[in-house]
C-alpha cells in the first residue's frame, strides 16, 4: 500500500510516519499539514530530529489540488487530524476510492447526536458512521480486513476496553454496577500545539473532563456496560495508566477472571501480566503493547492497564488496522 499521512507534523502523525516508513510492505509517499501551516515545506525530520534518514519527506499543504494529487499516488490515507477536520476530509478521499484510517474520534460513535453533546459540533456526514469499522484492532479483526473507512479507537478506550471486554464477554461483571475508570495520560495526549493547560510549567496531576469526556460514550458503546470515566493529566510525556474498579457477580473467583483474560492470550500486542500484577507507564513507554494486570478481593476487582498513547493508543493501533486490511499479520512492522 502507498500511504499518505495528513497531520504528519503532529505527535501521532509523526509517530505513524516513522512506522510506515520503516514498514516492510508499506510505502510512505506523502506527508501533509494544513495549507497555512507554519511548518510548510520543512522536512519532517527538521521537526523531529530522531526521524533524520527515516522520514525526510517535506510537509506539503492541503491546498485546493491536494486531494487530487494524493488520490493519484496513494492507496490509503491516514488522518492524524482534529475530529472536525477528519469528518470534512474522509468523504473526499472515500469518493476517490482511497481507504481511510482516521485516528480522530470523527467516526467512532454510531449515534450522530452524541457528537453535539460530546464533541461540540453537529456531524456533517452521519451516513458514514454506519460504514466506519471501529479500529479496536484485536476485537474487530474480521471487519477490519475489508474496511474502507476505519475509525481507529481512542487512547483511553483502548486501555479500558482491552481490560474490560474479556470480563464483560465472559459475563463476570455485575450488571447493575457502574465500572469506574480512573486514567492518567502523559501530555503528548493533548497534541503538539502550544496551550497554557499543557505548558510544562503549568501541568500538575489533576482530573479533567469530569462526567463529560467524549471517551465515555465511546467506551460504553463498545463495552455495553455503564462506566464512570475520569481522565487525568500527568506531568510526564507519554503513556496512559488506567486503574479500573468493578464489582464481580457473586461467586466469581480470581481464577474465573484469569480464565476470561485467556481470550487475549495469543494476541502478540497484548501482554497479560497476570493475577496480582500491576501495569505501569515504565513498562509500555515507546512500546506497542497494552499491559494488563488484575487483583480480586471478594466481589471487588481492580484492573490496571497501560499503553503508550502515541503507539497502542494511536499510531501503533492504526498500523495494526492497516496490517489487517492489507492481509498481513497484525503485528507486522511493530514487533
Ligand atoms: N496525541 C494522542 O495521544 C492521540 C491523538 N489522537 C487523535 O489523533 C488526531 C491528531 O492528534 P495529535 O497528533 O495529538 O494532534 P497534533 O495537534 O499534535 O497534530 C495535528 C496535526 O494536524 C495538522 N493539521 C491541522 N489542521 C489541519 C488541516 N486543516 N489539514 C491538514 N492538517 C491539519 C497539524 O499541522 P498544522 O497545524 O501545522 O497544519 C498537525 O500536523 C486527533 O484527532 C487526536 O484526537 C488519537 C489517539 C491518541
Ligand atoms: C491528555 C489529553 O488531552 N488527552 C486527550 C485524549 C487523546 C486524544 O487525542 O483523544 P482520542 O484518542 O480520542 O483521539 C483528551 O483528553 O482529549
Amino acid at each position: 500500500m502507498n500511504i499518505v499521512i495528513i497531520g504528519a507534523s503532529g505527535y501521532s502523525g509523526a509517530e505513524l510516519a516513522k512506522l510506515v516508513a520503516t514498514h516492510p510492505h508499506f510505502q510512505l509517499v506523502g506527508c501533509y499539514v494544513s495549507a497555512g501551516s507554519a511548518d510548510l515545506h520543512k522536512p519532517l525530520s527538521a521537526l523531529y530530529p530522531e526521524h533524520k534518514g527515516i522520514v525526510d519527506l517535506p510537509l506539503q499543504g492541503m491546498d485546493e489540488n491536494a486531494i487530487a494529487n494524493i488520490a493519484a499516488q496513494a492507496d490509503a490515507v491516514c488522518l492524524c487530524t482534529d475530529h472536525k477536520v477528519s469528518v470534512e476530509l474522509a468523504p473526499q478521499f472515500l469518493a476517490h476510492g482511497l481507504k481511510v484510517f482516521d485516528l480522530s474520534g470523527g467516526f467512532r460513535l454510531a449515534d450522530a447526536h452524541l457528537y453535539e453533546e460530546f464533541y461540540g459540533f453537529a456531524h456533517q456526514h452521519p451516513e458514514l458512521l454506519a460504514q466506519a469499522v471501529y479500529g479496536l484492532a484485536e476485537w474487530h479483526s474480521e471487519a477490519l480486513k475489508s474496511a474502507q473507512l476505519v475509525a481507529v479507537a481512542g487512547c483511553y478506550p483502548t486501555a479500558s476496553l482491552n481490560a474490560l471486554k474479556p470480563l464483560q464477554q465472559a459475563g463476570l461483571l455485575a450488571g447493575d454496577q457502574q465500572v469506574i475508570i480512573n486514567a492518567v495520560s502523559g501530555v503528548t495526549g493533548a497534541g503538539r500545539k502550544a496551550a497554557i493547560g499543557t505548558h510544562f510549567c503549568e501541568v500538575s496531576l489533576a482530573p479533567y473532563g469530569l462526567f463529560n469526556h467524549r471517551h465515555t460514550p465511546e467506551i460504553e458503546q463498545s463495552l455495553q456496560h455503564p462506566v464512570l470515566f475520569t481522565p487525568h493529566l500527568g506531568n510526564f510525556k507519554r503513556g496512559i495508566l488506567a486503574t479500573i474498579y468493578a464489582t464481580l457477580n457473586a461467586g466469581v473467583t480470581l481464577d474465573d477472571v484469569s480464565s476470561a483474560y485467556q481470550v487475549l492470550a495469543d494476541e502478540p500486542l497484548i501482554r497479560l501480566l497476570g493475577a496480582n500484577q500491576v501495569a505501569s507507564i515504565k513498562g509500555i513507554e515507546n512500546q506497542p503493547y497494552v499491559d494488563i494486570g488484575w487483583h480480586v478481593k471478594g466481589q471487588q476487582l481492580i484492573v490496571s492497564a497501560a499503553i503508550d498513547n502515541l503507539l497502542k493508543g494511536a499510531s501503533g493501533q492504526a498500523l495494526q488496522c492497516m496490517n489487517l486490511n492489507a492481509g498481513l499479520a497484525i503485528n507486522t512492522g511493530l514487533v
